[in-house]
């Protein structure tokens, strides 16, 4: 029934891909001087069985920035990404990636990118030390400047102590780990990170994050998928939110969060209490119209300009209509929440391989 996955004409997919880039990420000196990052205009991918993907993608991405491209699972991110790649072709719009045409030059898009894919490729065959040192070669990293290069990436993932142990012992944070070194050997001007982080331990994520922070400040651009909305709130200047293949907001952070409109009032009900009951009669007393109240679980999540001053009004109504409050507090909005506003649904987060939990 289903036609093969792949879009017609589109390049193999098939996750080592950096690793045929050739040399000289970031000395080119013939790209188009002071072009965005990512410029991209009108961009759609179908794959062969019919599934659109991407649906008509407008996205500038400024040289310098750290940018977060954010969306529920299925919406679009990794074909995006892989179109920046070179690894997918697009149906239809423009993609130019520093510069270059992703569809009429993708030898020199490669040239000046890194990329970590969801799936991490590292050999397991080879140690840390070999992996590392593989991706210097496959990049043209000048040999003079390798052993250092190594030495300083495989402190920054924390993988030092097991330099000459074969990645197939690794742990799959410690594999992930790896991966992100070997994106970053060539100090490529462009990085695109896919859930870099996913399945890292607080501290490994952590100290993943100063680095990237620190190669942004030395002007990389990052372009950056993760399930971590506070992350991607702390890390990145700018964010778009992909649903369904169409970007469907965009701005800061900040922006994002304002665009929320308000204030979060968190209402905690006692277990006897029916949550959709005290909602209703919540919208009952009239005290919020312009924002929303909704059911939690255990409770009711107020969204209003007025959710602070107006907040008393409506736990004395409930305690008035004989509904037990337990707890109550305001909040600003986060990124859970714009999420939640634009897409309906909690960002889903995988458990950490290393912790076995959520963080
Ligand atoms: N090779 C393929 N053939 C057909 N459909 C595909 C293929 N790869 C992905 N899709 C579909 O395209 C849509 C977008 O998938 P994509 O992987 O780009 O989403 P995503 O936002 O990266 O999701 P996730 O967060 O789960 O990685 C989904 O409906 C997905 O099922």
């Amino acid at each position: 029934m289903a036609p093969p996955s792949t879009p017609s004409g589109a390049r193999t997919d098939g996750g080592a891909e950096t690793r045929d880039a050739p040399s000289d990420a970031a000395g080119d000196g013939d790209d188009a001087a002071g072009a965005s990052a990512i410029d991209v205009d009108g961009l759609q991918l179908t794959y062969a069985d019919g599934t659109e993907a991407v649906r008509g993608v407008d996205l500038t991405v400024p040289a310098g920035e750290f940018f977060g491209f954010l969306g529920p699972n299925g919406a679009g991110k990794t074909t995006t990404i892989k179109v920046f790649a070179t690894l997918l072709l697009p149906t239809s719009g423009e993609a130019r990636v520093n510069g270059f045409d992703v569809t009429a030059d993708p030898a020199r898009v490669r040239q000046s990118i890194g990329y970590m894919a969801q799936e991490t490729s590292v050999d397991p065959e080879l140690t840390a030390e070999e992996n590392i040192r593989f991706a210097c070669e496959a990049y043209g990293v000048p040999r003079g400047d390798r052993d250092e290069r190594i030495d300083e990436l495989l402190d920054l993932v924390d993988l030092s102590d097991v330099r000459d142990k074969r990645a197939e012992e690794f742990s799959g944070g410690m594999k992930k780990r790896l991966d992100a070194a070997t994106a970053l050997v060539h100090r490529p001007p462009l990085v695109f990170l896919d859930e870099p982080t996913t399945g890292l331990d607080p501290k490994a994520r952590n100290r993943l994050w100063d680095y990237f922070e620190r190669i942004n400040d030395r002007g990389t651009t990052i372009f950056l998928t993760t399930q971590y909305l506070e992350e991607a709130d702390q890390l990145c200047d700018r964010l778009a939110v992909i649903l369904d293949g169409d970007i469907v907001s965009e701005g800061s952070p900040a922006d994002l969060k304002r665009r929320v409109g308000g204030e979060i009032l968190e209402v905690d009900l006692d277990e006897d209490v029916d949550p959709e009951r005290a909602a209703s009669l919540a919208r009952e007393t009239g005290l919020f119209e312009a924002g929303s109240v909704e059911p939690t679980e255990g409770g009711l999540a107020v969204t209003s300009r007025e959710a602070r001053e107006r907040g008393t009004d409506l736990l004395v109504a409930l305690r008035d209509a004989d509904v037990r409050v337990i707890g109550f507090n305001v909040r600003s909005p986060t990124l859970d929440d714009v999420f939640l506003s634009i897409t309906g649904e909690n960002v889903e987060v995988e458990s950490d391989t290393e912790l076995g939990g959520r963080r």
